[in-house]
Order: C-alpha cells, then sequence, then structure tokens
C-alpha cells in the first residue's frame, strides 16, 4: 500500500456544529486524527499519517502558513517513504494554497488539496467523500507529474485554473478557462486532460529560505473608482498592486494616473481583470509599455497576486516579471486526453 501524508490546515473539512439542520458551524474544530478515523476505508488504500499544520479557517490564511506547509510538502515529497501528500484545506482560499504550492513544491508526487462544503456534524456532510477520493487521487500513479490538484465534489481540478465559484454549494468549485482535468467517482479515478504550465518539478521558486513574503494588494476597479486605495497600498509598503480592472483589466482613468506613479515609485503593477475569464492581453486598450504595468494573462486576481508575491522574491524588474509571467503562463497548453500531443489548444 502507497504511504499518503495528510497535512490539516482547518476549514469546514474540520468543522463542527451543533445541529446537523442548521448551517452554522465553527471550521476547523477536529483534529486530522479524527478525520481521518471517520472515513476507515482509506486505510484499504493507503497507509495514512495525519500531521496539524494549522486549525484555521482559509479566510485566515497567512504568509507563515503558505511557507510552514510548503516546506513541510517539500521535506516529505523527498522522503522515499512517502508516495503523496493530501492537504484538508477550507475552500474559501484553497485556489491561492493550492497555486502557492503548484509554483513551490518540487516534486513529481501526487499533492491533492481537498476540502468540504458541509461540516461533519452536517446532514449529507461532504467531507468523508471528497477525503476518500482525494485519497485515492494521491495514490492513482496518473497524478504523477500533474502538478498541484484540487479534489471537490466528484472532479479534479488543476490548481492554477480551479476557483471557488459558489459561496454555499457542494459544487462550488471550477476551472471556467479550461474545464476540470479529471472525474474521481466513489474512488474510481478518471484524468481527461494534462496540464502543461509551469508547475511543480519545473518551478523556479524556491521557498525553502524564506521567512516572509512581499506584501502585494489586490485593489477592485468600478465606474467612479478614485486614486484613494491605489495611495493607501502605497503608502501601507505594497511591494505590487494587482488591479482587477475593467474587461480586459481596464482602470478607471483617475486609478490609471494613480497606478503609473506608483509605478515611478517602484511599485510593480500588474493588469488582472474582474471578469472571470479571459486575459488580459498585453496589446488592449491600456499602453502597458508606457505607463509600465504588466498583464497577467488568464491569471485571477488572486493567483496573481500569489505568482507576483513569489515574482518579487527574486526580482522587482518589470521586464524579468513579465518575461517570468510569460514563461510560466506562454508554455501552457492543455493537451486533449489519450496521449494526442500535437493536439493542443493553446489558452
Ligand atoms: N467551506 C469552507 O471550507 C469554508 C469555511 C472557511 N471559511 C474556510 O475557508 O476555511
Amino acid at each position: 500500500k502507497p504511504t499518503i501524508a495528510i497535512l490539516a490546515t482547518g476549514g469546514t473539512i474540520a468543522g463542527a456544529g451543533t445541529s446537523e439542520i442548521k448551517s452554522s458551524y465553527s471550521a476547523g474544530a477536529v483534529t486530522v486524527d479524527k478525520l481521518l478515523a471517520a472515513v476507515p476505508a482509506i486505510n484499504d488504500i493507503a497507509t495514512v499519517k495525519g500531521e496539524q499544520i494549522s486549525s484555521i479557517g482559509s479566510q485566515e490564511m497567512n504568509n507563515k502558513v503558505w511557507l510552514k506547509l510548503a516546506k513541510r510538502v517539500n521535506e516529505l515529497l523527498a522522503q522515499s517513504d512517502i508516495d503523496g501528500v493530501v492537504i484538508t484545506h477550507g475552500t474559501d482560499t484553497m485556489e491561492e494554497t493550492a497555486y502557492f504550492l503548484d509554483l513551490t513544491v518540487k516534486s513529481k508526487k501526487p499533492v491533492v488539496l481537498v476540502g468540504a462544503m458541509r461540516s461533519g456534524t452536517s446532514m449529507s456532510a461532504d467531507g468523508p467523500m471528497n477525503l476518500l477520493n482525494a485519497v485515492n487521487v494521491a495514490t492513482n500513479k496518473d497524478t504523477t507529474g500533474k502538478g498541484v490538484v484540487v479534489v471537490m465534489n466528484d472532479e479534479i481540478h488543476s490548481a492554477r485554473e480551479v476557483t471557488k465559484v459558489n459561496t454555499s454549494s457542494v459544487n462550488a468549485f471550477a476551472s471556467p478557462n479550461a474545464g476540470k482535468i479529471g472525474t474521481v467517482y466513489y474512488g474510481d479515478v478518471k484524468y481527461l486532460m494534462q496540464p502543461t504550465r509551469k508547475h511543480t518539478v519545473n518551478s523556479e521558486f524556491d521557498i525553502s529560505k524564506l521567512e516572509d513574503l512581499p506584501r502585494v494588494d489586490i485593489l477592485f476597479a468600478h465606474p467612479e473608482d478614485t486614486d484613494t486605495l491605489v495611495k493607501a497600498a502605497v503608502a501601507a509598503g505594497a511591494k505590487g498592486i494587482i488591479h482587477a480592472g475593467m474587461g480586459n483589466g481596464n482602470p478607471f482613468p483617475t486609478t490609471e494616473v494613480a497606478l503609473a506613479e506608483a509605478v515611478k515609485k517602484g511599485i510593480v503593477v500588474a493588469r488582472s481583470s474582474r471578469v472571470p475569464t479571459g486575459s488580459t492581453t498585453l496589446e488592449g486598450e491600456v499602453d502597458d509599455a508606457k505607463l509600465g504595468f504588466i498583464a497577467v494573462d488568464s491569471l485571477n486576481a488572486q493567483k496573481a497576486r500569489v505568482l507576483l508575491m513569489l515574482g518579487l522574491t527574486k526580482t522587482n524588474d518589470k521586464k524579468a516579471l513579465q518575461k517570468n509571467v510569460l514563461r510560466v503562463l506562454r508554455s501552457y497548453s492543455i493537451s486533449l486526453g489519450g496521449g494526442v500531443e500535437n493536439f493542443t489548444c493553446m489558452l
């Protein structure tokens, strides 16, 4: 049997409430041992070793826990007696943690994030089946080399593409630009697509000696936007700003001026969009070359923030960062299933 390390961080999957028919509960109340004890069928497919990394709702996620988690995953996967890692996590920021690990874990071995939308004490709790499915995905040989994946509601998603799309439904995750990469039904794993953007083994970020990450703020654009929040971010010491612009990453004119001034002060401004699909292209209505902005392709604002934070640990040179974004982004294609290598759709 393969050996899988289960790293618990908190979230609804470890949540407990007082009534099975009420939506209120406390996240992260149940320990990893109790989580595993609730799904004894896991022991038939893997030898599991539980570790508690944190006990938080993932809205409390922070640089310290991210770095602790990434370092521990790298450490465990370097051991020959560990075959994969499953991370139980709250769903609010699961997409960011998944992408952070996708860019910082250096191993081909499976790394699977899993959560739940209903707490363990709820009627029809989804956590136990999600966890059983996650361990099956982690022990499946086809997960090798896929980068970090997220398992929720019988679906497998790639870390770069997945995002939370519903606040309460068990069907809360989707990959709006690319689609799910596989399914897992009562433990039966079927892959449909292969993510080929830079991840895990070919990632260039090294967090092994980092204690913290540079501050990057996200600003959300709207009509009658102002320069106030840009100035506040600059005054607070942000090293980067992700601007979630209108349409193809467009700022309100007043905000655009403030962002260009921030660039002159050495802050890296990256244009993402508040639109859920598509990319911010380099040649749109905003003159990036003149204003000194960089574009983030199809990353959503919260994932662009993760990439920029990591990029800023290496350089704050805009050209290098844009090249980095493009290297991470442009080299990407999704090949259709069945090993049809030359039949790819570039995103
Ligand atoms: N469904 C959930 O996991 C949400 C619970 C909590 N807000 C968290 O993200 O951890």
